[in-house]
């Protein structure tokens, strides 16, 4: 039996059942928006909008058309080295596993619906069905109910991009009405845009027609986004380009780390931009210099919020809080203070894990903050998998470790396979090799703790025919964009890399992420394996530990709230075991 994964789910993408959390006003009372208000809220700037009051009608990403959209990239197909040949970048990704005497889970066969990978399927393709969704909140259809400017469709529609994910849908009309919000979704579903999009529905040349009567009145920068790595920030630089299009996207300024300063600087001063986007270091940095005057910015976006509101970067990140679209006279203590004047800054915080630190941050720095939780962009055949769920213990406490554990749940799409398999730490990687074969996985990222291992990792895959390169913060920034560059590109089928790599990471094509190291906790785990199954794709996550390790996994299986079941690869075949075979 095979079981087809890595495959785009073309036909069966479903928006499926969420209930979207609301955090209204200073308490921190969660509640359910109803849609009449929401609805009222979007009166004003989005004239037209529409959010559509049907609990519970089917809503298929299908009938949406998403699934023209699921990434169909242009490039040439290159062959690679090491196991078996793909006709073409992206093919399935095949684990067939052997049914063993002590197989615990019903092998999941490939649905017949589920056609070849990508580059197999006209973009119009797909068999259309609809699939029953639970609490379905909200049902937009298309980004024209969502009440998105004509000339923003337009350019969306030009790059492929013709309907909104469920967090897109959830959020746009929300930020739309000018609250300050949290963003909480699982990896890979489309959080981005979910920002951006009401973002350029109100700055920049594909603004609503209200808006455009008040662009007189604004000048300068009005959006500042901050990400924790370069890569990200340059990923999130592209996306806005790609919105923007050819003619405008100078108007989209990067300021990651590791780029020249000067340059940068001089960039601001020549295209006058209107959004910003780079790591805390190099923003705080050039506002400190007098060089970036965001005082007058009507949005603050903290991508990764979690990560950027960590220790290391806190005096960054203070003076970004505190500076960008705050009025000049107005201090730290009004910032942070109960009686906080009221900013006309707009605080979008987005990740998949939100722990309650960054919940309570949003309170005090929020104006009627609110939580949007929206969690699936789902194929029907993954949200068969029952989730175990947290003990009422657990969720009751309020523990820093059980916030972080917390964080987790929910952040990962229902998409992925998770497995472990224990090895000597020698015989590592020649456990990923195996495990690539039997997988045929075509675009793999393989996570270790430290820098240092990675060199030889490569070296080791290398020497075994996988093509393999490494990505580290030690390499310059040059070299990097190369690297990622070379990986999307498919010139490489493993990238061996660190916690660098772990966040935010936009590699459609990878279809199996490995664990060489355990990762430190849940939330890392959960990053690290939303590298894969992105967008309703699916993607499989294996965890390669020792012996005296598994049981750390198995604490991790309950924290998530995800079967990560064990297994090995023998023959060129994954063997899932029975649980009891291993504890
Ligand atoms: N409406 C849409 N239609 C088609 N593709 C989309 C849509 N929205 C986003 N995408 C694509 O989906 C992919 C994942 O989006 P994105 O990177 O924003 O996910 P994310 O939720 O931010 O993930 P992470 O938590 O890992 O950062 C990207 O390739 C993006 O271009």
């Amino acid at each position: 039996m095979r079981l087809s994964i890595g495959q785009v789910h073309r036909n069966v993408l479903a928006l499926a059942s969420s209930r979207s959390c609301f955090v209204l006003g200073d308490h921190l009372s969660f509640r359910m928006l109803s849609q009449q208000r929401a609805a009222g809220f979007h009166q004003t700037a989005w004239r037209g909008s529409q959010i559509v009051e049907d609990r519970g009608s089917p809503l298929t990403l299908a009938s949406l058309e998403v699934q023209s959209k699921v990434e169909y990239g242009k490039k040439e197909k290159i062959a690679r080295t090491g196991g078996p040949k793909p006709s073409s970048r992206g093919s399935s990704l095949n684990v067939k596993p052997r049914v063993s005497s002590s197989l615990s889970v019903k092998p999941r066969v490939s649905s017949p619906n589920v056609k070849p990978a990508k580059s197999a399927l006209p973009k119009s393709a797909g068999v259309k069905k609809t699939l029953k969704v639970d609490e379905a909140l909200f049902s937009a259809k298309s980004f024209e109910e969502l009440g998105l400017p004509p000339l923003l469709i337009d350019r969306l529609n030009k790059e492929g991009l013709t309907a909104p994910t469920e967090v897109q849908s959830a959020a746009i009309p929300i930020i739309a009405q000018k609250h300050d919000v949290v963003i909480q979704s699982y990896t890979g579903s489309g959080k981005t845009l979910a920002y951006l999009l009401p973002i350029l529905s109100e700055i920049g040349p594909l603004k609503g027609p209200m808006e455009q009567d008040n662009s007189e009145k604004r000048s300068g920068i009005e959006a500042v986004i901050v990400a924790p790595s370069r890569e990200l920030g340059m990923q999130i630089v592209r996306e806005v380009e790609k919105i923007l299009g050819p003619n405008d996207k100078r108007l989209v300024q990067q300021l990651v780390g590791g780029a020249n300063r000067s340059r940068q600087e001089e960039a601001l001063k020549k295209n006058k931009p209107i959004i910003v986007v780079g790591t805390p270091g190099r923003i705080s940095e050039i506002s400190a210099a007098g060089k970036l005057q965001t005082h007058g910015c009507r949005f603050l976006v903290l991508d990764e919020v979690d990560q950027l509101l960590s220790f290391n970067y806190r005096e960054d990140m203070h003076r970004i809080l505190e500076h960008v679209g705050r009025k000049s006279g107005t201090t730290s203590r009004d910032i942070l203070g109960p009686l906080a004047r009221r900013s006309e800054r707009q605080t979008i915080l987005v990740s998949a894990t939100i722990p309650f630190s960054v919940i309570r941050a949003a309170r005090s720095w929020g104006h009627d903050p609110v939580l949007i939780r929206a969690k699936s962009v789902v194929p029907l055949d993954s949200i068969t998998v029952p989730r175990p769920a947290l003990s009422q213990a657990d969720a009751n406490s309020s523990s820093p470790s059980n916030s972080v554990n917390q964080a987790a749940v929910g952040s990962l799409p229902p998409s992925l396979e998770h497995y472990y398999c224990t090895a000597k730490a020698q015989h590592k990687v020649d456990t990923l090799r195996r495990c690539i074969h039997a997988l045929e996985a075509q675009t793999v990222i393989a996570f270790m703790n430290n820098t240092k291992p990675l060199k030889d990792v490569v070296f080791k895959l290398k020497a075994r025919g996988i093509e393999a390169t490494e990505l580290h913060g030690d390499l310059g920034k040059l070299a990097r964009s190369t690297v990622l560059k070379k990986f999307k590109d498919g010139e490489f089928r493993v990238l061996v890399t660190n916690e660098l790599s772990a966040r935010g990471l936009d590699v459609p094509e990878c279809d199996l992420v490995v664990n060489l190291d355990l990762p430190t906790d849940s939330t890392h785990y959960a990053h690290r394996a939303g590298r894969t199954g992105r967008l309703g794709r699916k993607g499989i996550v294996v965890t390669i530990c020792e012996e005296n390790e598994a049981f750390v996994v198995r604490k991790m299986r309950k924290q998530l709230a995800v079967a990560i079941k064990p297994c090995e690869f023998t023959e060129g075949e994954l063997v899932v075991h029975k649980e009891e075979d291993v504890e």
